[in-house]
């Protein structure tokens, strides 16, 4: 079995496959000081589609977790936003021969997968795996799939 050890996730170790969002950084003080916005922090995407938000609620795995999947939106961005205060797992490949990485975000992350990136699918590590997910509504295909031909093991 092939193994990968799952890294934090930060912006910087992130930055080739989309965006971390989180509530560091610059902020602009808003609603009479009671709130700090980070402001746009995501590059979205959709190309000839429109923006759409979705609800998932999706079942929770486990570390070690095995996969041998990872897929793509050739059309638009997909961010991955918890609604929930857990960490969950994060899947990525710069391409389907190369080495995917994984990362645990720290339970105060979203993530924006850029167009066109690999990824493993939505995968919660903790139950109830409810997210907010902003991707792609629109016309025509917007989903490549790669099986790998031996899965691969995320393990601490
Ligand atoms: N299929 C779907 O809506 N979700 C996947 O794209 C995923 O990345 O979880
Ligand atoms: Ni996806």
């Amino acid at each position: 079995m092939r193994i990968i050890h799952p890294e934090p996730l930060t912006a910087e170790a992130f930055a080739l496959f989309g965006e971390v969002l989180e509530a560091t950084g610059d902020f602009r003080l808003i609603n009479a000081g009671l709130c700090r916005r980070h402001h746009d922090r995501a590059r979205l995407d959709f190309g000839t589609g429109r923006a759409g938000i979705s609800v998932f609620d999706a079942e929770p795995r486990a570390l070690p977790y095995d996969f041998d999947l990872i897929e793509r939106h050739p059309e638009g961005t997909q961010a991955f936003l918890p609604m929930t205060q857990s960490p969950f797992l994060v899947i990525v490949a710069l391409n389907p021969e190369a080495i995917p990485r994984a990362f645990v975000t720290n339970g105060a992350q979203g993530i924006n997968l850029a167009r066109g990136t690999w990824h493993g699918v939505l995968t919660p590590l903790h139950a109830p795996g409810l997210f907010a997910v902003v991707d792609r509504i629109g016309d025509g295909a917007n989903l490549e799939e790669h099986r790998f031909a031996e899965p691969w093991r995320v393990t601490a």
